[in-house]
């Protein structure tokens, strides 16, 4: 069984008079532990996939199956509890919060979750300690370079253990360096963790490290290429 799958998904949005199907008629499966890349040009799509992948929006037609349980279908609180049991995100703009330290931020997941405040702790430690920031925990996000903070998210979004995470352009605001750290970070997390990653993407430092690349045109699927099939 896959571990997440489209069926037959539209998203539409309505602007005034116009109608916009970011989305159209999707049909994807991603089996667990695949390193997967959704790309295609600005207004493809890609965004508004991963955000249906991450239940943060809802289709307006079609299912969005996670181990089989149509999770678009689920009240509110269902779904925020999916989310939290399930998955982890990541983002461009890293989305850290200001006013709390490195360890701070990559314990709220945990604490959110009711984890005991020790174990909070020390799991979130352990997880700066996995992004090589053991040295950087007391710092605020201000207090740190782009690529340090995208490395503190990803150390947020890891240490609940979810089984997907969903990165909407992880690597967009850093320097080439950076980002490939970044994608070799989550690449051995994929294969020690077997955690399984959708990312949506249009840079080729992260689409040449992927499993499969899925190119999305005006909300369709147009190829999938898949190395692991
Ligand atoms: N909340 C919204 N309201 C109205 N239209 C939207 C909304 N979100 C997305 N769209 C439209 O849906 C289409 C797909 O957008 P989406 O952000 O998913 O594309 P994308 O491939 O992620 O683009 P980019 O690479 O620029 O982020 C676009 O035409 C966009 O304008």
């Amino acid at each position: 069984m896959a571990l997440i799958q489209f069926e037959q998904l539209s998203r539409r949005y309505v602007l005034g008079e116009t109608e916009v199907t970011a989305v159209h008629g999707v049909d994807f499966a991603v089996p667990a532990g695949q390193f997967v890349a959704l790309w295609g040009p600005s207004g493809s799509g890609k965004s508004t996939l991963c955000n249906l992948a991450g239940t943060l929006d809802t289709p307006s037609e079609g299912r969005v199956l996670f181990e089989g349980s149509d999770v678009a279908a689920l009240s509110d609180d269902a779904r925020s509890d999916h989310r939290r049991r399930n998955l982890g995100f990541i983002f461009q703009q890293f989305n850290l919060v200001e006013v709390l330290s490195a360890l701070e931020n990559v314990m709220l997941p945990l604490q959110i979750r009711g984890t005991p405040p020790g174990e909070c702790r020390e799991r979130a430690r352990e997880a700066l300690a996995g992004v090589g920031l053991e040295a950087w925990i007391d710092h605020r996000p201000a207090q740190l370079s782009g690529g340090q903070q995208q490395r503190v998210a990803v150390a947020r979004a890891l240490v609940t253990r979810p089984r997907l995470v969903i990165a909407d352009e992880p690597t967009a605001n850093l320097d080439s360096k950076t980002a490939y750290r970044i994608v070799e970070l989550m690449r051995s997390f994929n294969h020690v963790q077997g955690t399984t990653f959708l990312f949506a993407t249009h840079d080729q430092r992260l689409l040449d490290q992927v499993d499969r690349r899925v190119h999305l045109r005006d909300g369709r699927i147009e190829t999938d290429e898949d190395a692991t099939a």
